[in-house]
């Protein structure tokens, strides 16, 4: 392993670019080229091509796309009582944390005679793609399926990726069942998003595709959103990344856990250490090492720990400065008083404070969601949440008085842009207000 310490304070402000770059994404014309032809193929040959990219891709025959009753039952039986108790809690806390973002419809009296809503409506129809490339996450499937029922959306599918044997993996289809969600394809990577964003013959055709995944993926879910006729995207959520930040007594083991358990979701994901301590970060190099060793997934370790980053700041402020300049999906900070530094947080996905708090925690179980923006896009784009599953839509009523009071108003504002036809639906009413006859 060859990680070595970065002085912050004595790159210049290029060299600071390029140290904070994300590992380089894979050629994306080609890559969108290519996905462009599967969702293509998809559209014109339906379950038959998703039968084929199945076979190619997962290197699996299917007889049949969609999961039947008998599947299910065999899943609830595969797993332990204690792997359903898991579930079963992460779920509780998951669903505990949505229903608390519920909002009650909103009504305010602009002016007199004049009321403004706020309603909220459950989008129709949800896709939700769960990840089984590297590994099952039946842990997605809990922050899209908890949400999508807490909405109502009526229509809720999943797909995910068939294992070698042609089935489902059983926790997701567990996952499913304890949220009400009865559909499930085993369908993986662009095809499937195709396949939820413009339906086929068994698919049904979803307004908006939500989860995250590989760059196949997260490239088939851009090009399906940027079509009227595909469905809308959650946000970007790619590669998985984490930014720690640590004083001088943070545990240097646990530190170096944290950056090991985003490193091995993928050899792109992407783990930095930023400490005021270099006595800290030297022991949390010693610890990657140790611990990689322990651990199952040594090569995806081994691969994206190489492109891992250690900071070296001259202060603490620094340190937050520099993460919010990265905007990493999950920031953990193990720092004395982590909490006082909360104001100092301005770009992350989602937030660890204090030594006891792993990431682990909040991507499995403690009841926040898991889908976060990646990439940077923590700047501007939100984790997933409640209002992600739904519409917010306005309401407005006048009373005469109301139009009488505020009409001329945009009568105004249509003459400043010149838009004649906008005034004159108001006159014509306030005319036969001054003269009912
Ligand atoms: N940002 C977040 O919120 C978040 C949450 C969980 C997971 N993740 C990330 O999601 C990703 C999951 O990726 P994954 O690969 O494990 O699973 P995946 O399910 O996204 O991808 C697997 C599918 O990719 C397709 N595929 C593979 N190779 C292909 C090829 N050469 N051509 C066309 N299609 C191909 C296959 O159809 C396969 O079913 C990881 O990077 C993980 O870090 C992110
Ligand atoms: N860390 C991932 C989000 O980037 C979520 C996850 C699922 N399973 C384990 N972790
Ligand atoms: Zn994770």
């Amino acid at each position: 392993m060859s990680l070595s310490l970065l002085e912050w304070s004595s790159l210049s402000a290029d060299e600071r670019r390029a140290a904070l770059r994300r590992p380089a994404q894979a050629d994306t014309d080609g890559l969108h080229r290519r996905v462009r032809e599967i969702i293509d193929e998809v559209r014109a040959r339906g379950d038959q091509a998703l039968l084929d990219f199945t076979e190619r891709f997962d290197g699996v025959k299917l007889k049949s796309l969609e999961v039947d009753a008998a599947e299910f039952a065999a899943a609830e039986q595969a797993l332990s009582a204690d792997q359903r108790a898991a579930l079963e809690r992460a779920i509780g806390n998951v669903r505990r944390f949505h229903e608390a973002q519920l909002s009650n419809p909103l009504q305010i009296e602009t002016s007199p005679g004049v009321i403004c809503e706020r309603h909220f409506r459950a989008i129709d129809a949800v896709g939700l793609y769960v990840p089984a490339g590297v590994a099952p996450l039946p842990s997605t499937a809990v922050m899209l399926a908890v949400p999508a029922n807490i909405a109502g959306c009526p229509t809720r599918i999943i797909c995910t990726p068939p294992r070698k044997d042609g089935t489902a993996d059983p926790a997701v289809l567990l996952v499913a069942k304890l949220c009400g969600i009865t559909r499930v394809f085993k369908i993986g990577g662009a095809q499937a998003v195709a396949a939820m964003a413009y339906g086929t013959e068994s698919v049904p055709k979803v307004d908006k595709v939500f989860g995250p995944g590989n760059s196949w993926v997260t490239a088939a879910k851009i090009i399906a959103a940027n079509d009227p006729e595909g469905a809308a995207l959650d946000l970007p959520a790619g590669p998985s990344e984490v930014l720690v930040i640590a004083d001088q007594d943070a545990n240097a083991s646990f530190v170096a856990a944290d950056l090991l358990a985003q490193a091995e979701h993928s050899a792109d994901a992407q783990s930095i250490l930023v400490t005021t301590s270099r006595v800290l970060a030297e022991a949390t190099i010693e610890q990657l090492e140790a611990q990689m060793r322990r651990l199952g997934r040594e090569s995806t370790l081994r691969e994206s720990i190489n492109h891992a980053r250690l900071f070296i700041v001259d202060s603490l402020q620094a340190a937050f400065d520099l993460s919010n300049a990265y905007a990493p999906e999950h920031l953990i900070v193990q720092v004395a008083k982590a909490r006082d530094w909360l104001p100092s947080i301005r770009n992350a996905g989602s937030v660890f404070l204090g030594a006891w708090t792993p990431e682990t925690m909040g991507d499995y179980c403690s009841g926040t969601n898991h889908v976060l923006p990646t990439y940077g896009f923590a700047r501007a784009y939100s984790g997933l949440s409640l209002v992600d599953f739904q519409k917010r839509m306005t309401v407005q009523e006048l009373s005469a008085d109301g139009l009488r009071d505020l009409g001329p108003t945009a009568v105004t504002i249509a003459g400043l842009e010149g838009l004649d036809a906008h005034a004159n639906a108001v006159q014509v009413r306030l005319r036969q207000l001054a003269n009912p006859s």
